[in-house]
């Protein structure tokens, strides 16, 4: 079978590797579409994440759904040609973490293109059947795919606890913002404000539902919050920008009483926070980090249509062209590239 296997730094080598045979508890999934994610671009970019290195030939892409063409002894929950999308985290599922049903903390989890762990820019991925959800008929293969940052949404909201009614301020409108955005929305956010620096991506934020937008880059983001809110500031913040003026300002717009989630990674490892601020206004200020038990979620909602990621995608280009789908996907106003298997 035929992988995209990134050897260094903007270097792709197509190679041919065997085929993996599924595991008793696996099933063998023939890729269809998979996104091509921000840390994605960055192991391309910079070879590494923080500790997260690069040290050997690595096949990229973790937001992967296919078709299933073959299944491990053991697997009595799928079968040969059901449509599924791949959870890309597995934890060891014994660790406290993995028993307190958080196993996205689990420190021991093999997570799908993050060093040492190969991804899915490959025809075949064999994975645990445990991992693997059916799709609908009605929803696609690229929907399946966008279950990933969907589940980045999904679980941001679930940690800033956004209820019915709750005004909710989303910083930045990259893939994950814009799936915040859609996520609130259908956990009942009435009033979501949305922040980006670049306009075209506030335009289709707008397009997708934000009832305000604001460029943070032009205009002061607080006298716009206390407008919209009578003073009061949002319920919840969701910052999925990483940029470190946007984290700052969180604090600015919250309500007092009112929760923080930081799901964007910022650049520099310390961002200044005002304990006062915290402390006085009884903030919750909470991180996200990956997702657990969102897939289910995910598919629902697409299946329902209470999220439509119709529109998110701007290009597809196969195995053959990763190079330049990595560069296209670092140009300011695109959404989400996807690499599609014939
Ligand atoms: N916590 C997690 O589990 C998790 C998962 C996936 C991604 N991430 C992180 O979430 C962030 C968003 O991911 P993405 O793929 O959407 O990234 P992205 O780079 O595509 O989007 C970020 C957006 O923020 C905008 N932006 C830049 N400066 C801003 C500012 N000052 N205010 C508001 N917006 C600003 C950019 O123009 C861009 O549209 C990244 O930091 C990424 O590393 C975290
Ligand atoms: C969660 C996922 O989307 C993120 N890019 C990660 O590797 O953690």
């Amino acid at each position: 079978m035929r992988a995209a296997v990134l050897t260094e730094p903007h270097e792709f080598r197509l190679e041919d590797r065997p085929r993996p045979d599924p595991a008793v508890d696996e099933v063998l999934v023939a890729i269809g579409d998979v996104g091509i994610c921000g840390s994605d671009v960055h192991y391309y970019e910079h070879g590494r994440i923080g500790d997260y290195v690069v040290e050997e030939p690595l096949v990229l892409g973790h937001e992967a759904a296919g078709e299933v063409v073959a299944v491990g002894d053991d697997v009595t929950s799928l079968e040969a040609g059901d449509r599924v999308a791949l959870e890309p985290g597995v934890p060891c599922r014994r660790c406290a973490h993995c028993k307190r049903g958080e196993y996205n903390l689990c420190p021991d989890v093999t997570f799908m293109a993050t060093p040492p762990h190969d991804g899915a820019f490959a025809e075949f991925v064999a994975w645990p059947a445990d991992f693997t959800y059916r799709l609908p008929d009605h929803v696609s293969t690229t929907e399946g795919a966008l279950c990933e940052p969907l589940s980045v949404g999904i679980h941001a909201c679930r940690r800033g606890e956004v209820e019915t009614g709750d005004t909710v301020l989303v910083a930045g409108a990259g893939p994950i913002g814009l799936l915040v955005l859609a996520a609130a929305r259908a956990a009942g956010a009435t009033d979501v404000l949305v922040t980006d620096v670049v306009d075209e991506k506030l335009a289709f934020a707008d397009e997708r539902g934000a009832d305000r937008t604001v460029n943070v880059a032009e205009a002061d983001l607080e006298p716009v919050v206390t407008e919209c809110t009578d003073g009061e500031g949002v319920d919840v913040v969701i910052e999925a920008s990483g940029a470190e003026p946007s984290i700052r300002s969180t604090l600015d717009v919250v309500r007092r009483g009112g929760v923080v989630v930081l799901v964007g990674l910022a650049s520099e490892a310390t961002v200044p926070f005002d304990v006062l601020d915290v402390v006085d206004n009884e903030l919750d200020v909470r991180g996200s980090f990956r997702y657990e038990n969102t897939y289910p979620a995910a598919i629902d909602l697409l299946a329902d249509g209470a999220v439509d990621v119709g529109g998110l995608v701007d290009f597809e280009m196969g195995l053959d062209d990763v190079d330049d789908a990595f560069q296209r996907a670092q140009e300011p106003a695109v959404v989400k590239g996807m690499i599609t298997f014939e």
